[in-house]
């Protein structure tokens, strides 16, 4: 793996002339930031940003990378829908990657890593034959399978149980460490467990939130962890839509 940067998007982003947010947001390097906000806001547009992908809309604005270099190629991408090829078996749709850059997928890591999320059994079947959490799983170790420097998962655990999903943190924030991390997420325990930093977008700005003085990953039931999940809720709940 190269050298992470950190990564900042400062600008304003329209949909059809409309403001949909006006936002400065810096993404340390070799660190996790927590991207939370009302739904539509456009969290998962400021990923779609940076990764240089259509918007739908206009951006007015910069993205740049601490080293100067270009992100194209960089970051590991985990989008909402976990875009499984329904013809190939879980094994081959986690070694897509390799696939498609015309080397020869790592099987014995693939199958480590299919393990580690819960899936051993499942490696030969179809995705259809997977729960909506099953999917996730594998979609996951897909993007752990990419040794990129910087990483962007667009709610990664929304539909695993409340077990599994502490399950996954932790393996993600093993296998990821000192990446640069940007994770979008509905879920305030979830930030205050993870997060080195705390970004709240609105169409007004992108504010950052102050994280437990503890260092991530957290304990769930630690005490500033739960400070921090319960100040963040009742923040969120406020903010305007
Ligand atoms: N390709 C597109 N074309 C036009 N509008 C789009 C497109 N993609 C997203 N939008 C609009 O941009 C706005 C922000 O969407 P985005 O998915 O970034 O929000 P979000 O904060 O990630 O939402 P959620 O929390 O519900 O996932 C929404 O109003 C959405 O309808």
């Amino acid at each position: 793996m190269t050298t992470p940067p950190s990564i900042r998007l400062a600008g304003k982003h329209r949909i059809d002339g409309k403001l949909l947010f006006d936002a400065d947001l810096t993404l340390p390097a070799s660190q996790w930031t927590c991207l939370l906000g009302r739904s539509g806001v456009g969290k998962s547009t400021v990923l779609r940003l940076i990764l240089g992908l259509e918007t739908g809309g206009q951006f007015d604005g910069s993205i740049e990378a601490s080293d100067g270099l270009s992100l194209a190629g960089r970051i590991s991408y985990m989008a909402q829908s976990d875009l499984l090829l329904p013809w190939l078996s879980v094994l081959e749709n986690i070694c897509i990657g390799a696939r498609l850059r015309g080397e020869t997928p790592d099987y014995t890591r693939a199958t480590a890593l299919l393990e580690r999320v819960g899936l051993a059994k499942h490696i030969a079947q179809k995705p259809k034959s997977l729960s909506g959490g099953m999917r996730q799983r594998a979609a996951l170790a897909r993007t752990l399978m990419e040794d990129q420097p910087i990483v962007f998962l667009d709610e990664p655990f929304s539909s695993l149980d409340a077990g599994t999903r502490a399950d996954m943190q932790e393996l993600v924030a093993e296998v990821m460490a000192d990446r640069t991390i940007l994770l979008v997420t509905h879920d305030p325990s979830e930030a205050a467990r993870l997060a080195d930093q705390i970004i709240i977008l609105s169409a007004q700005s992108a504010t950052v939130w102050p994280t437990p003085d503890t260092p991530a990953l957290r304990e769930i039931n630690d005490p500033q962890t739960l400070s921090c999940q319960g100040r963040l809720l009742a923040y969120l709940r406020e903010v305007p839509a």
